[in-house]
């Protein structure tokens, strides 16, 4: 079934930004103000993807797709169970959406969700801006009384920074739950739950993985009291540069040699427990069409990303660390960054993007039939 909008909002809304540039538009979705790290993705679908993606979490995002809202919002493609995002800044929302599965349409469900937005302005002019100045804070305010420009900008650079937050275990379970396999089960994995998309699980349960996932603050010993065949750590937001109490137990992970998979923020943590640094990026990746090449195979793939933070390694050579050699096994061929890792004497490895795809290219599936196969080796 497909509901039409209210449409197009004349609430008056502004979007400003910590150095002060400001856009003025239109409320989209609640009214009230919000603010956050101000990001831009750059996919042309798969927005209900992007709004429940845990790793969203505190980031308001532009969306350089113009149109946005064209299929609605359904009950199957959210990757969690809400919207993350902190704020939404669209160009021109969809006033009919259009689909056999969509159920109501996005500015309501923004609306009913208590997500502020911003719609009308222009994107490509911000888009810019943040590619030249940088990932910054921003607040968007909405309303017919809007604050002065001088308090909504002080407001804004009240606001917490992304770099030094520690924000998985605001959004990650509280309590362990199973996602059975799909058919017969082959390999039991323990998941640490640092803000994993629904579709990460879901794809290890169709190659006959039963995983348990488990919360952020989990230990070794809840690990181990699993059995399990292999150990993952997911995806999640904040710097990973807080990130100790996962790093510490992946060492654990590390020093017991069970094969282990990291994708994004458990990329990240890898790279730490071994000792690289992290760092952030001028205005990170995120979208669904970034090329990154499999230097194991000398593929290139097109792939889902969203990341502000990379791991600091080193790019042509392999390093010696306390768990072993290891090499970056994957790199963006945008900007040379860090996309994966591998490790030479033990079965562990990692990628910075997004191989479960939603949204985005399969591309990078063949990660987690390689993840299988380490757990595989384990048993020969
Ligand atoms: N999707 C993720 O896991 C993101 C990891 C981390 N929060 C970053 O922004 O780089």
């Amino acid at each position: 079934m497909t509901t039409s909008t209210r449409g197009a909002s004349k609430v008056p809304a502004v979007l400003v930004l910590e150095d002060g540039r400001t856009f003025r538009g239109r409320a989209y979705g609640a009214v009230g103000v919000t603010f956050g790290e101000a990001v831009f993705n750059t996919g042309m679908s798969g927005y209900q993807e992007t709004l429940t993606d845990p790793s969203y979490h505190r980031q308001v995002v532009v969306m350089t797709a113009p149109h946005v809202g064209n299929t609605g919002v359904n009950d199957e493609d959210p990757e969690s169970g809400r919207i993350w995002v902190a704020g939404y800044v669209v160009r021109d929302p969809a006033r009919i959406p259009s689909n056999w599965r969509s159920r109501r349409s996005l500015d309501e469900e923004l609306v009913a969700q208590g997500v502020v937005g911003i719609s009308g302005i222009d994107t490509r002019a911000l888009t810019r801006h943040l590619r030249e100045s940088g990932a910054m804070r921003v607040g968007i305010f909405s309303g017919d009384n809007l604050p002065d420009a001088d308090t909504m900008l002080a407001e804004v650079r009240r606001a917490p920074e992304m770099k030094g937050a520690d924000l998985a275990a605001e959004v990650a379970t509280k309590e362990a739950y199973v996602v059975p396999a799909i058919g017969a089960k082959k390999f039991t994995v323990a998941a640490i739950d640092l803000g994993i998309k629904g579709m990460t699980p879901h794809r290890m349960a169709e190659r006959g993985i039963e995983v348990h996932v488990l919360p952020a603050t989990a230990t070794a010993e809840d690990i181990y009291a699993l059995d399990p065949d292999g150990v993952f750590f997911s995806n999640g937001p904040g710097d990973p540069a807080t990130a100790d109490h996962p790093v510490s137990v992946m060492r654990s992970v590390l020093e017991r040699r069970t094969p282990l998979f990291g994708i994004c923020f458990g990329n990240q943590i890898l790279g730490r427990a071994l000792g690289f640094g992290t760092y952030k990026l001028k205005y990170g990746h995120r979208g669904i069409n970034q090329p990154v090449q499999d230097r194991t195979t000398g593929k290139v793939e097109v792939t889902a990303h969203n990341h502000g933070f990379a791991v600091d390694a080193p790019l042509d050579a392999a390093t010696d660390t306390p768990y072993g050699r290891v090499e970056v096994s994957h790199v963006c061929l945008n900007d040379n960054v860090v996309e994966g890792l591998q490790l030479l004497d033990q079965p562990a490895f990692s990628v910075q993007y997004h191989p479960e795809a939603a949204a985005g290219p399969h591309d990078a599936a063949y990660l987690f039939d390689r993840f299988v196969k380490l757990m595989e080796g384990q048993r020969a």
